[in-house]
């Protein structure tokens, strides 16, 4: 098994539809102002704001030299043009973002986005220098049927069709199960393991070495009570925090336990 520690453990946290930009600033303050540098050096801590709030982020993260990275939840295939209400990648890297979340289960199940979408997504962040965080994960009725694994694995595959390990080295993956977002019900530590270990381990047959430098996320009701028993697993290297990133005492304290 690869070293853990080539890989910087990541907190991310997913504030959804939630926020306008005078709270994304008040928010994006109490986070920075809690943790001390070093806390942000051995983690790193990013936002992903709606994309209203994304400006006024920017604008304190740049005036104030926050050491905390920011991104969006979505971004279009398209780089410009007539797409109403689509938001590009080279927008999102004018505004500093480098990180978006692509094919978000919510994005799946509510505006019915597939594996082939999720490819051509991340393939837009990359040639805009923003790194993909890509989400996969499998919905309650296939975790009892036992078929999770396989069914992850591959959701992984498509949304990395035809990448080659350069590229796959500039992703970050996110194992989100369904039927723990939101609900309060956090897959066990070793549930998460088992995902994640074979989604590495799925990386390592296609793209060799590369694998032990992919970071991989656990995300689903993560919070300050549950994530050290989270990281503590051999390919867990950080989290996608929903609820618990909107308040700044339960998410600072994620953080300083994301060691
Ligand atoms: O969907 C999530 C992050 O992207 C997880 O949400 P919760 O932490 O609210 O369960």
């Amino acid at each position: 098994m690869a070293d853990k520690s080539l890989r910087r453990p990541l907190m991310a946290g997913n504030w959804k539809m939630n926020g306008n930009h005078l709270e994304a600033i008040g928010l994006t303050q109490k986070l920075a102002f809690s943790l001390t540098e070093k806390q942000l050096t051995d983690v790193e801590v990013v936002v992903l704001p709606p994309f209203t709030a994304i400006r006024s982020v920017q604008t304190l993260v740049d005036g104030d030299k926050l050491l905390i990275g920011y991104g969006a939840q979505d971004l279009s295939v398209h780089p410009k043009g007539a797409y109403t209400g689509e938001i590009s990648g080279p927008m999102l890297a004018k505004l500093g973002c480098t990180y978006v979340v692509v094919g978000h289960s919510e994005r799946r199940q509510y505006h019915d986005e597939g594996d082939d979408l999720v490819n051509a997504k991340a393939r837009a962040a990359l040639a805009n220098e923003i790194t993909p965080i890509i989400c996969v994960g499998e919905g309650l009725d296939i975790r009892e049927s036992g078929e999770h694994v396989a069914y992850t694995v591959n959701q992984l595959d498509g949304a990395l069709a035809k990448f080659k390990a350069d590229d796959v080295e500039k992703v970050v993956i996110a194992y989100e199960p369904v039927w723990a977002i939101g609900t309060g019900k956090t897959a066990t530590p070793e549930d998460a393991q088992e995902v994640i270990g074979a989604l590495r381990n799925r990386l390592a047959d296609k793209f060799g070495n590369t694998a032990d430098r992919v970071r991989i996320l656990y995300g689903g009701s993560v919070k300050g009570s549950n994530v050290a028993a989270i990281m503590a697993q051999p390919d867990i290297d950080g989290a996608l925090v929903g609820g618990a990133s909107l308040d700044p005492k339960d998410f600072t304290l994620i953080c300083r336990l994301g060691v």
